[in-house]
């Protein structure tokens, strides 16, 4: 097993308020890794700091067994590591594949010239199609429903080529039709090498997902193993479930 993340007792605090505690957490290369938690247990803190939105205070961050803590994000964004964001903010009045050909001209591409445009555009449109988006190629961004901005909010993070892929509530707010659609598209990009982390609070979603589940509360894991395992864990069940 090859670690691609190593989370080490991080500690992460807003002022006075500890908001992560002495986090510790490995990712293998090509894990499917469930992160749950209750409503403020500090989930999105974590990927913010693994992803480099937020700077920690304690602890440090390894990725491909290179420190990468003081890094910025759009840094850590070039080594491999891409997130999506609760609410996707595409621009609107951009067609679906314009939305995808800005970052994959300019972040991965280079060009400022908008030279090789052409070869943008397939690989953008290869995207859609691996999204199952390709019907919407054309469409504002405006005018998509839920689902479809889920679709484009991954395709934009899968445009830089991450090796780590960490999706924050990519499926919230969707009909039990869409989950599925957008698990399985998760599934294969994860076939295809991408190690993903996916944090979720539907639950059938994360175990149908999940190789392995930490649950965190109140800023600390009190949980990483098994899906069956984690579920079946007292603390986990009074602090997540409320049973
Ligand atoms: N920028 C910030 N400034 C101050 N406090 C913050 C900030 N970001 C997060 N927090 C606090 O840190 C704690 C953890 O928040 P976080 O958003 O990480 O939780 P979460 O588990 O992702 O919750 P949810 O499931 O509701 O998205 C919360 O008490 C939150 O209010």
């Amino acid at each position: 097993m090859t670690t691609l993340l190593r989370v080490e007792t991080l500690t992460k605090r807003f002022g006075g308020f500890t908001a992560l505690s002495d986090v510790n957490l490995n990712v293998a290369k090509g894990e499917r890794l469930g992160l749950i938690g209750p409503n403020g247990s500090g989930k999105t803190t974590l990927i913010n700091c693994i992803s480099g939105v937020v700077q920690i205070d304690q602890g440090a961050i390894a990725f491909e067994n290179r420190d990468i803590s003081a890094l910025a994000a759009y840094k850590r964004a070039k080594k491999g590591i891409a997130r999506t964001f609760q609410i996707p903010r595409p621009f609107h009045s951009m067609s679906v594949i314009e939305n995808l050909m800005v970052p994959l001209e300019y972040i991965v591409h280079g060009l400022v010239d908008g030279s090789n445009r052409n070869a943008v555009h397939a690989e953008a449109s290869e995207l859609l199609h691996r999204m199952r988006l390709s019907d919407r190629t054309n469409a504002p961004a405006g005018q998509l429903s839920q689902v479809e901005l889920r679709k484009l909010e991954l395709a934009r993070a899968v445009a830089a080529r991450p090796r780590l892929l960490i999706c924050d509530e990519a499926m919230a707010g969707l009909a039990t039709k869409e989950v599925h659609e957008i698990l399985d598209i998760l599934m294969e990009l994860n076939a295809s090498g991408i190690t993903i982390i996916m944090v979720e609070h539907i639950l059938q979603a994360v175990m149908r997902f999940s190789q392995r589940i930490v649950c965190l509360t109140a800023g600390r894991i009190i949980s990483d193993g098994a899906p069956v395992d984690v579920m079946a864990n007292p603390e986990v069940r009074r602090a997540y479930l409320g049973s």
